[in-house]
């Protein structure tokens, strides 16, 4: 098919966007290769979501068992828990090491290229690779950027990859410091809060911002506060920036007003995580050759149909995708882009409802979300002209949470008042992060409440914590 190309489709960055990307092509009949610079799998199979998962996992079975309290109540009891560290780094690394593999024989089987070196653009159908035997180049009809995301790092922190750090170093486990101070309460700080506390560590969290937790929906956040933050070995300071961070040992850390920038407390620490977000992977990328640019943050242009933009015009074949075009950093978010694209390029429209992505932090117990806070539908209610509503139901009222002694938890259901359709769903509680996919599918579906509360749903489980909601919410 590839008409004079060497390729129906080159595809910059094998993380999971341009993957997921691949194998899509592949079932729609697309000769396609993909360069990668570093490790194959990216950010998420090597650095993200699959060791953080592993870490998360073993972790949190130290904490379980060593809830002596929450054991007895079960009727269990039993004697000292003792992890070793190294293990659980290397349960870790086997994971990925397996889902790394897995990734690269997917691609094999499929017939895919894959080509080792740093890629970029060199006019809207040619992509040249520097290799570690010199340039290669190579034309197709069609290229995907997809080259993620690396950590941010603020100015006046400095990193040295031992005793201050971000999660590339994180998720090694490479020590487990008495006292680590953690910047930023987004995924990353709370993920890894979970999993240095359940392992012994005493923790510092520092946010910027007025609250704790403020991407999310501010009744979750005080749930999780009281469950995630204040019974554990977690002390905050909110409001403040860490302005300056100098390894060492001790690390010592600046915490500055952000109004006055006054320094107003420097802590003295055995280590530092630096978890204050993510910027786009996007430098030297060959975008001038086809005369585009990225915006003021770095991120990819890109319009519905995810065509990189150049001076908001689309440049014919070049698309974007994944963390580097910025709309939502996560691993699904990346892949779905990465396939609706593809079908775009095979003449099959397609755009990305983001309202209907759910996202989780993977704490014990989890946090999930889809579609809007209820601040974010109010503002959305008050553009429109429709009223919004909000219904809480609490996992303590739930007869599978009884039965399993995990009580703390509530789910959030916001919808509009006049035709009941839902416009988010916020889930804090055990396996949020499972329960949240019922409610993703039906805000896809622009589904209301009406209709979800004569949904049947399984006896006793969770997901009666939604059923209930829908009902409450429902007006007949
Ligand atoms: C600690 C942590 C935990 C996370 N947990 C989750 C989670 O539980 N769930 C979730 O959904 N998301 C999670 N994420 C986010 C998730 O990892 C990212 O959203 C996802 O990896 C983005 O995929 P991507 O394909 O856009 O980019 P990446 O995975 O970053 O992949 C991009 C790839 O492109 C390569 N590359 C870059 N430039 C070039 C170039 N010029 N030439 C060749 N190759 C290039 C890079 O080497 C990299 O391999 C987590 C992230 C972190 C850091
Ligand atoms: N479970 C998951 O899906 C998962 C897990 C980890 C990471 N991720 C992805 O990775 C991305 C990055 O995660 P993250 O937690 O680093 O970012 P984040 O944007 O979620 O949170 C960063 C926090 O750091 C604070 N901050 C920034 N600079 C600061 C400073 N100088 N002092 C004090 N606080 C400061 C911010 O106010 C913010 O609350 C996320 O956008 C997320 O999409 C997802």
């Amino acid at each position: 098919m590839s008409q004079g190309f060497d390729y129906d489709l080159v595809i910059i960055g094998a993380g999971v966007g341009g993957h997921g990307a691949a194998l899509h092509a592949v079932k729609c009949g697309l000769k396609t290769a993909i360069v990668e610079a570093g490790v194959m799998g990216g950010t998420c199979v090597n650095r993200g979501c699959i060791p953080s998962k592993a870490l998360l996992a073993a972790s949190g079975r130290v904490r379980e068992l060593r809830d002596s309290h929450h054991l007895k109540t079960l009727g269990i009891q039993l004697g000292g828990i003792s992890f070793d560290r190294e293990t659980i780094a290397n349960h870790a690394d086997n994971t990925v090491s397996k889902l790394r593999g897995e990734l690269v024989n997917s691609l094999k089987r499929l017939n895919v290229d894959v080509i080792q070196g740093w890629g970029k653009l060199a006019g809207s159908q040619k992509v040249v690779v520097e290799t570690a035997n010199g340039e290669k180049t190579i034309t197709a009809k069609d290229i995907m950027l997809a080259p993620g995301s690396v950590p941010w790092v603020p100015p006046g922190i400095e990193v040295d990859g031992k005793t201050v750090f971000t999660s590339d170093h994180a998720i090694k486990l490479d020590w487990l410091p008495q006292w680590i101070a953690i910047i930023g309460s987004g995924y990353i700080g709370l993920e890894f809060a979970d999993i240095y506390t359940a392992l012994g560590s005493e923790v510092t969290m520092i946010e910027a911002l007025d609250r704790l937790m403020p991407t999310f929906d501010p009744d979750i956040a005080k749930q999780a506060q009281r469950v995630l933050i204040a019974p554990r070995d977690i002390e905050t300071r909110v409001g403040v920036l860490a302005a300056k961070v100098t390894p060492g040992a001790p690390v010592v850390i600046e915490l500055m007003d952000p109004k006055t920038k006054e320094v107003v407390e420097v802590l003295e620490v055995d280590a530092c995580l630096v978890a204050t977000g993510r910027i786009p992977a996007t430098k030297n990328l060959g975008l001038e050759s086809v005369g585009a640019e990225t915006d003021r943050r770095g991120f990819l242009p890109v319009n519905d149909a995810m065509q990189l933009l150049a001076g908001g015009e689309p440049v014919p074949h070049v698309w974007a995708i994944g963390d580097a075009m910025g709309k939502m950093m996560l691993a699904h978010a990346a892949s779905a882009q990465g396939v609706a694209v593809i079908e775009n390029i095979c003449g099959r429209p397609r755009t990305i409802d983001y309202r209907s992505i759910p996202a989780a932090a993977f704490t014990h117990p989890e946090m999930s979300f889809v579609g809007l806070t209820e601040p974010a539908a109010q503002e959305l209610g008050k553009e429109e002209g429709f009223e919004v509503a909000a219904v809480r139901t609490y996992f303590k009222g739930n007869s599978k949470a009884i039965a399993e002694g995990e009580t703390d938890g509530i789910a959030k259901v916001i919808y509009r008042k006049d035709t009941g359709e839902i416009l988010g769903v916020h889930i804090f509680g055990y396996h949020a992060a499972d329960l949240i996919q019922e409610a993703a599918n039906a805000i896809a579906n622009r589904e209301s409440v009406n209709e979800l509360a004569f949904s049947v749903h399984t006896h006793p489980t969770l997901s009666e914590v939604l059923d209930e909601a829908y009902k409450r919410a429902a007006t007949v």
